[in-house]
């Protein structure tokens, strides 16, 4: 699918891309919400048959865009999986955001990177936009030396049409310690990290922003209420699958933020290759239950 472009007024000679939200709602709508987590681990290949190196982990990643072919919305690329086999890995991790592109799906890459606003702009030259590094539309951060630190990733991608994910609210329980300490004004650390979003977001005075979170598909009920404060985010939800959460767990959990979410599924998928027909049945199972899920709303 062709990248819609649109033209920033007063600059007519550099074409900037339709905005990510815009783009996912589009899609979600077209395909499906679901985002498919690309993580080549070791275990996984070697439980494919495959040779762990760049050549077993390249045909991984090409089976499973295969069985995509152009049914996804997101793919999500896990850096870590990538990095691990060194420059070749993430030759790898290139090829495969420009195929999944090629596609017609969007490249979220989960790097999760949270350094201070110097370094973060290198990162954001890295990951975001069509003329950077790798050519991601979207890149996942944390934001433990503060939401300031992450501002050249926020304005990086307010620039070029593309999205940042700050982790707010993990799909790992021991990351709760962290997450739910609680300031002097009585917020959690993750309530104050999801107003200050919501405060970016509202900058920008386009809707949907372009400031995303995350937050875990694995939290208890009683803890989404954080979500209330993201009310123009886009949220990525990991822990569908292998972690034990639901589609069905997600529209529950999530009340309105749901419209806005992209469930993420990695393991429960890429375990059933490498036949392409095993991958394909899982994505379209988790694709049509996160599609459902969203027009039932
Ligand atoms: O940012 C993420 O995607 C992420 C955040 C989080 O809180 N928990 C989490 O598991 N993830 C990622 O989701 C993927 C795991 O997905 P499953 O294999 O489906 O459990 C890994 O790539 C994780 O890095």
């Amino acid at each position: 699918m062709p990248a819609a472009v649109r033209r920033e007024s007063g600059n007519t000679s550099r074409p900037v891309a339709r905005r990510f939200a815009d783009r996912f709602v589009d899609l979600a709508q077209a395909r499906s919400p679901l985002c498919l987590g690309l993580d080549p681990s070791e275990d996984l290949i070697r439980h494919w048959g495959l040779d762990d190196s760049v050549e077993g982990m390249h045909r991984f990643c090409q089976t499973v865009l295969e069985a995509a072919a152009d049914e996804i919305a997101v793919v999500k690329p896990q850096c870590g999986f990538f990095e691990r086999l060194g420059p070749g890995g993430m030759d790898v991790m290139a090829k495969v955001i420009r195929q999944a592109k090629s596609q017609g799906a969007l490249a979220l890459i989960d790097c999760k990177r949270g350094d201070f606003a110097r370094t973060m702009t290198g990162y954001a030259q890295a990951m975001l936009g069509d003329d950077s590094g790798f050519g991601g539309d979207a890149m996942t951060v944390t934001a433990y030396l503060g939401l300031d630190a992450l501002r050249p990733v926020i304005d990086r991608a307010a620039a070029c049409g593309a999205a940042v994910f700050v982790v707010v609210r993990s799909s790992n329980a021991d990351g709760h310690f962290l997450q739910k300490a609680m300031h002097d004004d009585g917020r959690t650390v993750a309530e104050a990290l999801a107003d200050s979003i919501t405060v970016i977001n509202r900058e920008t005075g386009e809707g949907i922003g372009h400031v995303g979170a995350v937050i875990g598909a694995t939290i208890d009920a009683a803890d989404s209420t954080v979500l209330d404060r993201l009310p123009l985010s886009l949220v990525l939800a990991p822990g569908v699958g292998a972690q034990g959460a639901t589609i069905s767990d997600v529209k529950a959990r999530f009340g309105r933020a749901a419209k806005r979410t992209l469930p993420s599924v990695s393991r429960a998928i890429l375990a059933k290759g490498p036949s392409v027909a095993g991958l394909r049945t899982a994505i379209r199972r988790y694709r049509d239950e996160a599609w459902a899920a969203n027009s039932e709303q």
